[in-house]
């Protein structure tokens, strides 16, 4: 059965969000919405809270003053449905390096069933066909990046939260990576990401610009 994310109502806000670290005001008074077909970029130089709020997003962080709405209910109040329409790729790999890049997929999407044969067919879309079953700490960084991100080919979540995936990928997998954005975002599901690299390749590209913000605070 395919995966099809337009039938899942996408719905995440925030709204009046404010975030403190070492007494240093990250952002605050922020509103936004996320919902199918979005596809909303953070940007912002080094520093400004890019991951901080994607992590807020991804309900990998509780250290904030405002609200966090699913489907305009707080986010906590049923965190499990939530976590089950929303994929998280934070800035590492986050592989295991002493499995094999199948045992990682395995493991990468246990939170849902899926077949073995789709696993090995993700690998090969990420072009690991011949690789699957060397210990990731044999594969370049690229390579060990690939490996995470074919978890986008199979799982079957609507939402996903991708903290800087260009990180490490040659031109081919730059490539393929934004194909599989605008594939998933043109299908209905959602993407909020972190990049430096520019997506401006997708039509419907959303930014907010944390710098912006914080300098638009200074400017008030
Ligand atoms: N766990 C933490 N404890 C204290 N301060 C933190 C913590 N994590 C991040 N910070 C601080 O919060 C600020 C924002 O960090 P964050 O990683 O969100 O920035 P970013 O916009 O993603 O930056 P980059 O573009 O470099 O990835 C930084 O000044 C950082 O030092």
């Amino acid at each position: 059965m395919s995966f099809a994310p337009d039938q899942i109502k996408i719905d995440l806000e925030a709204r009046q969000l404010c975030c403190e670290r070492d007494d240093r005001i990250l952002f605050d008074q922020l509103d936004l919405r996320v919902e199918n077909g979005d596809l909303l970029q953070l940007a912002g130089p080094n520093g400004a809270g890019k991951t901080t709020l994607l992590r807020l997003l991804a309900g990998l962080n509780r250290d904030y003053d405002g609200e966090l709405l699913w489907h305009g209910q707080p986010l906590y109040d049923d965190f499990s449905s939530y976590a089950a329409q929303r994929l998280y790729q934070g800035h590492l790999a986050a592989v295991k390096k002493a499995l094999t890049p199948i045992e990682n997929l395995r493991w990468l999407v246990s939170q849902w069933s899926v077949d073995d044969a789709r696993l090995w067919q993700a690998l090969d879309e990420v072009e690991l066909a011949g690789y699957e079953e060397t210990p990731c700490q044999q594969l370049s960084a690229g390579q060990q990046r690939r490996v995470a991100l074919a978890r986008l080919c199979i799982a079957p979540a609507a939402l996903w939260i991708l903290d800087e995936p260009f990180t490490a990928l040659d031109k081919s997998g730059v490539a393929w990576l934004e194909k599989r954005i605008q594939k998933h975002v043109e299908a209905g599901g959602a993407v909020i990401i972190t990049s430096h690299h520019a997506l401006e390749n997708i039509a419907s590209l959303k930014q907010l610009d944390l710098g912006q913000l914080a300098m638009n605070r200074g400017q008030a």
